[in-house]
């Protein structure tokens, strides 16, 4: 067992987009996460729907979207449409979490529910068992190349533990400041998917940093 890693193009050369996007699948990453910010939610504002469109026939990875926008609900149609894979709403965005998720799994998407470093586990124990991964932010939202936050490990390892005692079976999935020792620490504290922007795309090698990645979480 190893992690999965899903890439973030929020870190990828967007004038080249499709050759950083080859390039990490045929390095092994299983995902490719897409971070939709809307100027509100979060402070940046990145992509919509039309990128979703434009990169589903280039790549066979899990297309990952996490909304990073206020009230979600507004787009899940458009972006399941899009072709979205799976489809991530912040429990801080939306008065009505359980209804985003059912919209999610009514167009046959995986759902995933996303907590900030400020937001506790027991925000989202409710709804537990309709998804099919967790987003832990293991830094504020809105910008790559944060440090990792070291005290979301407790809600890593106070999932993995509900996961357990409850029988469900949802990724556990880490964003932000992923790199080989902090993704090796959340593996261990029970993650099973590491996004990883920076760390993948800002330096030479993004297919030698995924071998690296999976290589400190095997175990
Ligand atoms: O969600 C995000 C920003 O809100 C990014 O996915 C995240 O920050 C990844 O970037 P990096 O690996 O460079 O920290």
């Amino acid at each position: 067992m190893t992690i999965k890693v899903a890439p973030s193009i929020l870190a990828a050369d967007y004038l080249n987009l499709e050759r950083d996007v080859k390039l990490v699948e045929d390095a092994g990453a299983e995902m490719l996460h897409i971070d939709v910010m809307d100027g509100m939610f979060v402070p940046s504002i990145s992509y919509g729907p039309g990128w979703v469109k434009a990169l589903r026939p280039v790549t066979k990875m899990i297309l990952d979207v996490h909304l990073m926008v206020e009230q979600p609900e507004r787009y899940i149609d458009t972006f399941a449409e899009a072709g979205a894979d799976i489809i991530g709403v912040h429990v801080e965005a939306t008065q009505h979490i359980h209804r985003a998720l059912q919209q999610i799994k009514g167009h046959g998407k995986k759902a995933e529910v996303v907590i900030n470093p400020g937001t506790p586990v027991s925000a989202i124990e409710s709804v537990l068992n309709m998804v099919d991964q967790v987003l832990v932010m293991t830094v504020n939202p809105g910008f790559g190349g944060q440090k990792f936050l070291p005290e979301t490990l407790q809600k890593i390892e106070r999932l993995a533990s509900l996961k357990k005692s409850l029988g469900y079976d949802f990724d556990i999935q880490i964003d932000g400041g992923a790199n080989d020792e902090t993704s090796a620490m959340a593996y261990k504290a029970g993650a099973t998917v590491a996004v990883a922007g920076s760390y993948v795309y800002d330096k030479v090698d993004p297919a030698a940093k995924i071998a690296r990645l999976k290589e400190v979480t095997t175990d």
